[in-house]
Protein backbone atom coordinates (compact mmCIF):
# COMPACT_ATOMS: atom_id res chain seq x y z
CA UNK A 1 0.00 0.00 0.00
CA UNK A 2 1.00 3.71 -0.64
CA UNK A 3 1.78 5.56 2.39
CA UNK A 4 2.99 8.60 0.37
CA UNK A 5 1.68 9.84 -2.95
CA UNK A 6 3.08 12.52 -4.94
CA UNK A 7 1.08 13.65 -8.26
CA UNK A 8 2.40 16.35 -10.92
CA UNK A 9 4.09 18.19 -8.36
CA UNK A 10 4.89 21.57 -9.19
CA UNK A 11 6.71 24.49 -7.52
CA UNK A 12 8.72 27.70 -8.70
CA UNK A 13 10.35 30.65 -7.16
CA UNK A 14 9.89 32.96 -9.14
CA UNK A 15 11.13 32.42 -12.75
CA UNK A 16 13.14 29.41 -11.55
CA UNK A 17 11.28 26.06 -11.80
CA UNK A 18 12.90 24.00 -8.88
CA UNK A 19 10.37 20.83 -9.19
CA UNK A 20 8.31 20.25 -12.66
CA UNK A 21 6.09 17.11 -13.10
CA UNK A 22 6.85 14.78 -10.81
CA UNK A 23 4.89 11.95 -9.45
CA UNK A 24 5.67 9.19 -7.25
CA UNK A 25 4.80 6.69 -4.61
CA UNK A 26 6.31 5.48 -2.05
CA UNK A 27 4.94 1.91 -0.39
CA UNK A 28 4.63 1.51 3.65
CA UNK A 29 7.96 0.16 5.61
CA UNK A 30 9.87 1.11 2.15
CA UNK A 31 13.27 3.17 2.03
CA UNK A 32 12.71 5.54 -0.92
CA UNK A 33 15.69 7.73 -2.13
CA UNK A 34 15.94 10.51 -3.88
CA UNK A 35 19.65 11.16 -5.65
CA UNK A 36 20.57 14.24 -7.97
CA UNK A 37 22.79 16.46 -8.25
CA UNK A 38 23.05 20.04 -6.43
CA UNK A 39 19.59 22.09 -7.48
CA UNK A 40 18.04 19.31 -8.88
CA UNK A 41 14.92 19.82 -6.44
CA UNK A 42 15.23 17.31 -4.42
CA UNK A 43 15.03 19.35 -0.81
CA UNK A 44 11.98 21.52 -2.65
CA UNK A 45 10.12 17.72 -3.29
CA UNK A 46 10.97 16.45 0.36
CA UNK A 47 9.82 19.95 1.77
CA UNK A 48 6.20 19.35 0.02
CA UNK A 49 5.90 15.99 1.27
CA UNK A 50 6.77 16.85 4.97
CA UNK A 51 4.41 19.48 4.65
CA UNK A 52 6.58 22.44 5.00
CA UNK A 53 6.41 23.91 1.56
CA UNK A 54 3.74 24.60 -0.61
CA UNK A 55 3.30 23.47 -3.96
CA UNK A 56 2.06 25.35 -7.22
CA UNK A 57 0.77 22.63 -8.78
CA UNK A 58 -0.17 18.99 -8.22
CA UNK A 59 -0.95 16.60 -5.04
CA UNK A 60 0.57 15.20 -2.04
CA UNK A 61 -0.71 12.82 0.69
CA UNK A 62 0.59 11.05 3.08
CA UNK A 63 -1.94 8.53 5.43
CA UNK A 64 -4.28 9.25 2.62
CA UNK A 65 -4.58 13.06 3.91
CA UNK A 66 -2.73 16.29 3.08
CA UNK A 67 1.00 15.87 4.86
CA UNK A 68 0.15 19.64 7.13
CA UNK A 69 -3.50 17.11 8.58
CA UNK A 70 -0.59 14.38 9.71
CA UNK A 71 2.36 16.49 10.66
CA UNK A 72 2.75 14.37 13.97
CA UNK A 73 3.04 11.20 11.72
CA UNK A 74 5.73 12.56 9.77
CA UNK A 75 9.58 12.70 11.01
CA UNK A 76 11.91 15.79 9.16
CA UNK A 77 15.62 15.77 9.45
CA UNK A 78 16.06 18.70 7.13
CA UNK A 79 19.68 20.32 5.82
CA UNK A 80 18.88 23.56 7.41
CA UNK A 81 17.67 22.13 10.95
CA UNK A 82 19.28 24.57 13.12
CA UNK A 83 18.91 25.42 17.11
CA UNK A 84 19.66 27.66 19.27
CA UNK A 85 23.74 27.71 20.08
CA UNK A 86 22.87 27.32 23.58
CA UNK A 87 20.78 24.84 24.11
CA UNK A 88 21.85 21.34 25.40
CA UNK A 89 21.46 18.35 23.90
CA UNK A 90 19.90 16.68 26.69
CA UNK A 91 17.57 20.09 26.84
CA UNK A 92 17.00 19.47 22.85
CA UNK A 93 15.90 15.91 23.21
CA UNK A 94 13.51 16.65 26.69
CA UNK A 95 11.93 19.58 24.54
CA UNK A 96 11.25 17.87 21.48
CA UNK A 97 9.70 14.51 23.58
CA UNK A 98 7.47 16.95 25.39
CA UNK A 99 5.78 17.67 21.60
CA UNK A 100 4.58 14.18 21.42
CA UNK A 101 2.44 11.78 23.53
CA UNK A 102 4.52 8.55 22.72
CA UNK A 103 8.14 9.48 22.38
CA UNK A 104 11.00 7.57 21.08
CA UNK A 105 14.76 7.87 22.23
CA UNK A 106 17.32 7.11 19.66
CA UNK A 107 20.28 9.35 21.18
CA UNK A 108 22.08 6.49 22.68
CA UNK A 109 21.68 4.20 19.72
CA UNK A 110 23.18 7.76 17.71
CA UNK A 111 26.18 7.96 20.10
CA UNK A 112 25.17 10.74 21.81
CA UNK A 113 24.94 9.83 25.42
CA UNK A 114 28.50 11.25 26.01
CA UNK A 115 27.26 14.65 24.65
CA UNK A 116 24.27 14.87 26.90
CA UNK A 117 25.35 18.19 28.47
CA UNK A 118 27.45 19.79 25.62
CA UNK A 119 25.71 23.04 23.97
CA UNK A 120 24.51 22.58 20.52
CA UNK A 121 26.67 25.20 19.60
CA UNK A 122 30.05 22.89 20.44
CA UNK A 123 28.86 19.98 18.82
CA UNK A 124 30.93 19.37 15.56
CA UNK A 125 29.44 18.68 12.17
CA UNK A 126 28.85 15.23 12.92
CA UNK A 127 26.97 15.22 15.94
CA UNK A 128 25.11 17.97 15.06
CA UNK A 129 23.70 15.89 12.33
CA UNK A 130 23.03 12.76 14.65
CA UNK A 131 21.19 15.26 17.07
CA UNK A 132 18.91 16.00 13.78
CA UNK A 133 18.11 12.78 13.24
CA UNK A 134 17.17 11.57 16.74
CA UNK A 135 15.11 14.86 16.95
CA UNK A 136 13.61 13.81 13.43
CA UNK A 137 12.88 10.19 15.24
CA UNK A 138 11.37 11.46 18.49
CA UNK A 139 8.12 11.59 17.61
CA UNK A 140 7.90 8.00 16.73
CA UNK A 141 6.77 8.65 13.07
CA UNK A 142 5.09 6.74 10.46
CA UNK A 143 7.07 7.68 7.90
CA UNK A 144 10.37 10.11 8.05
CA UNK A 145 12.34 12.20 5.86
CA UNK A 146 15.79 12.42 5.97
CA UNK A 147 17.66 15.00 3.93
CA UNK A 148 21.54 14.01 3.55
CA UNK A 149 21.51 11.97 6.66
CA UNK A 150 25.30 10.99 6.18
CA UNK A 151 26.77 14.17 5.02
CA UNK A 152 29.73 15.67 7.42
CA UNK A 153 30.09 12.20 8.99
CA UNK A 154 33.35 10.32 8.61
CA UNK A 155 33.34 6.64 7.36
CA UNK A 156 32.69 4.91 10.29
CA UNK A 157 29.70 7.22 11.79
CA UNK A 158 28.53 7.05 8.31
CA UNK A 159 27.94 2.84 8.67
CA UNK A 160 27.01 3.54 11.98
CA UNK A 161 24.09 5.36 10.90
CA UNK A 162 23.28 3.14 8.38
CA UNK A 163 22.76 0.38 10.96
CA UNK A 164 20.59 2.98 12.99
CA UNK A 165 18.33 3.48 9.56
CA UNK A 166 18.16 -0.29 9.03
CA UNK A 167 16.60 -0.74 12.32
CA UNK A 168 14.10 1.73 12.36
CA UNK A 169 12.70 0.46 8.87
CA UNK A 170 12.64 -2.39 10.70
CA UNK A 171 10.75 -0.64 13.42
CA UNK A 172 8.05 -0.47 10.49
CA UNK A 173 9.18 3.48 9.53
CA UNK A 174 8.54 4.59 6.38
CA UNK A 175 11.91 6.57 5.21
CA UNK A 176 12.50 8.70 2.29
CA UNK A 177 16.31 9.34 2.23
CA UNK A 178 17.40 12.34 -0.13
CA UNK A 179 21.84 11.91 -0.77
CA UNK A 180 24.59 12.35 -2.54
CA UNK A 181 26.30 9.10 -1.63
CA UNK A 182 25.96 6.17 -4.24
CA UNK A 183 27.02 3.78 -2.09
CA UNK A 184 24.14 4.51 0.72
CA UNK A 185 21.56 4.53 -1.38
CA UNK A 186 22.68 1.06 -2.93
CA UNK A 187 22.93 -0.31 0.60
CA UNK A 188 19.96 1.35 1.69
CA UNK A 189 17.24 2.07 -0.65
CA UNK A 190 14.55 0.07 -2.30
CA UNK A 191 13.77 2.09 -4.92
CA UNK A 192 15.88 5.01 -5.77
CA UNK A 193 14.58 8.41 -7.78
CA UNK A 194 17.00 10.34 -9.52
CA UNK A 195 16.19 13.35 -10.00
CA UNK A 196 17.47 16.28 -13.36
CA UNK A 197 16.50 19.63 -13.56
CA UNK A 198 13.35 19.61 -11.80
CA UNK A 199 12.03 15.83 -12.81
CA UNK A 200 12.38 12.66 -11.96
CA UNK A 201 14.89 11.03 -14.93
CA UNK A 202 14.34 7.10 -13.64
CA UNK A 203 12.96 6.02 -11.12
CA UNK A 204 13.78 2.03 -10.08
CA UNK A 205 15.34 -0.26 -7.66
CA UNK A 206 19.73 0.08 -7.36
CA UNK A 207 20.22 -2.98 -9.32
CA UNK A 208 17.63 -1.53 -11.92
CA UNK A 209 19.36 1.31 -12.50
CA UNK A 210 22.34 -0.34 -12.96
CA UNK A 211 20.99 -2.52 -15.94
CA UNK A 212 19.29 0.92 -17.97
CA UNK A 213 23.02 1.62 -18.51
CA UNK A 214 24.03 -0.06 -22.34
CA UNK A 215 26.82 -2.20 -21.33
CA UNK A 216 26.35 -2.35 -18.21
CA UNK A 217 28.22 -6.00 -17.62
CA UNK A 218 32.04 -6.17 -19.13
CA UNK A 219 34.20 -9.73 -19.88
CA UNK A 220 37.28 -9.25 -20.53
CA UNK A 221 39.89 -12.11 -21.43
CA UNK A 222 42.90 -13.49 -23.86
CA UNK A 223 41.62 -15.90 -25.86
CA UNK A 224 43.75 -19.07 -26.03
CA UNK A 225 43.40 -19.47 -30.42
CA UNK A 226 42.96 -16.09 -32.24
CA UNK A 227 39.24 -15.38 -32.61
CA UNK A 228 37.24 -13.82 -35.00
CA UNK A 229 35.70 -10.80 -33.36
CA UNK A 230 32.49 -10.52 -35.45
CA UNK A 231 31.39 -13.56 -34.14
CA UNK A 232 31.03 -11.73 -30.84
CA UNK A 233 29.80 -8.76 -32.29
CA UNK A 234 26.96 -11.10 -34.00
CA UNK A 235 25.19 -12.41 -30.51
CA UNK A 236 22.50 -9.99 -29.71
CA UNK A 237 23.51 -9.55 -25.98
CA UNK A 238 26.86 -8.00 -27.15
CA UNK A 239 26.40 -3.86 -27.53
CA UNK A 240 30.23 -3.64 -27.75
CA UNK A 241 33.65 -5.47 -28.92
CA UNK A 242 37.20 -3.79 -28.27
CA UNK A 243 40.73 -5.25 -28.24
CA UNK A 244 43.54 -4.03 -25.68
CA UNK A 245 46.69 -6.09 -26.84
CA UNK A 246 45.80 -9.75 -26.75
CA UNK A 247 43.06 -9.00 -24.41
CA UNK A 248 39.53 -8.79 -26.25
CA UNK A 249 36.57 -6.66 -23.69
CA UNK A 250 33.43 -7.44 -24.53
CA UNK A 251 30.35 -4.79 -23.21
CA UNK A 252 26.74 -5.69 -23.26
CA UNK A 253 23.94 -6.50 -21.01
CA UNK A 254 22.87 -9.11 -18.35
CA UNK A 255 23.32 -12.27 -20.18
CA UNK A 256 26.31 -11.52 -21.35
CA UNK A 257 28.71 -13.87 -19.48
CA UNK A 258 26.71 -16.79 -20.53
CA UNK A 259 26.54 -15.91 -24.43
CA UNK A 260 30.53 -15.73 -25.01
CA UNK A 261 31.34 -18.30 -22.86
CA UNK A 262 29.08 -20.65 -24.66
CA UNK A 263 30.36 -19.02 -28.15
CA UNK A 264 33.63 -19.72 -26.95
CA UNK A 265 33.08 -23.08 -25.73
CA UNK A 266 31.32 -23.94 -28.93
CA UNK A 267 35.09 -22.50 -30.50
CA UNK A 268 36.58 -24.73 -28.61
CA UNK A 269 38.20 -21.46 -27.51
CA UNK A 270 39.51 -21.25 -23.98
CA UNK A 271 39.30 -17.73 -22.19
CA UNK A 272 42.43 -17.01 -20.08
CA UNK A 273 42.57 -14.07 -17.07
CA UNK A 274 38.22 -14.00 -17.61
CA UNK A 275 37.29 -11.42 -15.77
CA UNK A 276 33.69 -9.88 -15.44
CA UNK A 277 32.86 -6.46 -14.34
CA UNK A 278 29.47 -4.57 -13.69
CA UNK A 279 28.91 -0.85 -13.55
CA UNK A 280 28.79 0.67 -10.37
CA UNK A 281 25.30 2.39 -9.55
CA UNK A 282 28.06 5.86 -10.23
CA UNK A 283 28.03 4.81 -13.61
CA UNK A 284 24.43 4.72 -13.76
CA UNK A 285 24.02 7.77 -12.32
CA UNK A 286 26.52 9.57 -13.85
CA UNK A 287 24.53 8.32 -17.14
CA UNK A 288 21.23 9.30 -16.05
CA UNK A 289 22.64 12.61 -14.68
CA UNK A 290 24.18 14.09 -17.74
CA UNK A 291 27.70 13.59 -15.83
CA UNK A 292 26.64 15.88 -13.12
CA UNK A 293 29.28 15.01 -9.81
CA UNK A 294 27.53 13.11 -7.48
CA UNK A 295 29.45 13.27 -4.29
CA UNK A 296 30.39 17.62 -4.81
CA UNK A 297 29.38 18.01 -1.36
N1 LIG B 1 13.87 29.55 -1.27
C1 LIG B 1 14.34 29.56 -2.51
N2 LIG B 1 14.29 30.68 -3.27
C2 LIG B 1 14.75 30.70 -4.53
N3 LIG B 1 15.26 29.62 -5.17
C3 LIG B 1 15.34 28.49 -4.49
C4 LIG B 1 14.88 28.38 -3.11
N4 LIG B 1 15.09 27.13 -2.68
C5 LIG B 1 15.65 26.46 -3.73
N5 LIG B 1 15.79 27.28 -4.79
C6 LIG B 1 16.32 26.88 -6.13
O1 LIG B 1 15.50 25.83 -6.63
C7 LIG B 1 16.28 24.82 -7.24
C8 LIG B 1 16.05 23.49 -6.54
O2 LIG B 1 16.57 23.58 -5.20
P1 LIG B 1 16.53 22.38 -4.18
O3 LIG B 1 17.15 22.87 -2.91
O4 LIG B 1 15.18 21.80 -4.12
O5 LIG B 1 17.52 21.36 -4.89
P2 LIG B 1 18.34 20.13 -4.29
O6 LIG B 1 18.29 19.08 -5.33
O7 LIG B 1 17.83 19.80 -2.94
O8 LIG B 1 19.81 20.72 -4.19
P3 LIG B 1 20.97 20.40 -3.10
O9 LIG B 1 21.48 19.05 -3.42
O10 LIG B 1 21.96 21.47 -3.40
O11 LIG B 1 20.37 20.53 -1.76
C9 LIG B 1 17.72 25.31 -7.17
O12 LIG B 1 18.02 25.96 -8.39
C10 LIG B 1 17.72 26.30 -6.02
O13 LIG B 1 18.71 27.30 -6.23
Amino acid sequence: MAIIEVRDLGKRYGPKIAVDAVSFEVAEGEIFGILGPNGAGKTTTVECVAGLRKADRGSVSVLGRAPADVRSAIGVQLQSSELPERIRVSEALSLFSSFYPTPADWSARLGLSAHLKAEFGQLSGGLKQRLSIALALIGSPRVAILDELTTGLDPQARRDTWSVIEEVRSAGVTIVLVTHFMEEAERLCDRVAVFRDGRIAALDTPSGLVSRVDGSTRVRFVPSVALDVTLLEALPEVTGVSSVGEQIVVSGSENLVHAVTSLLARKQIVARQLRVDQVSLDDAYVELTGGSGAEDH
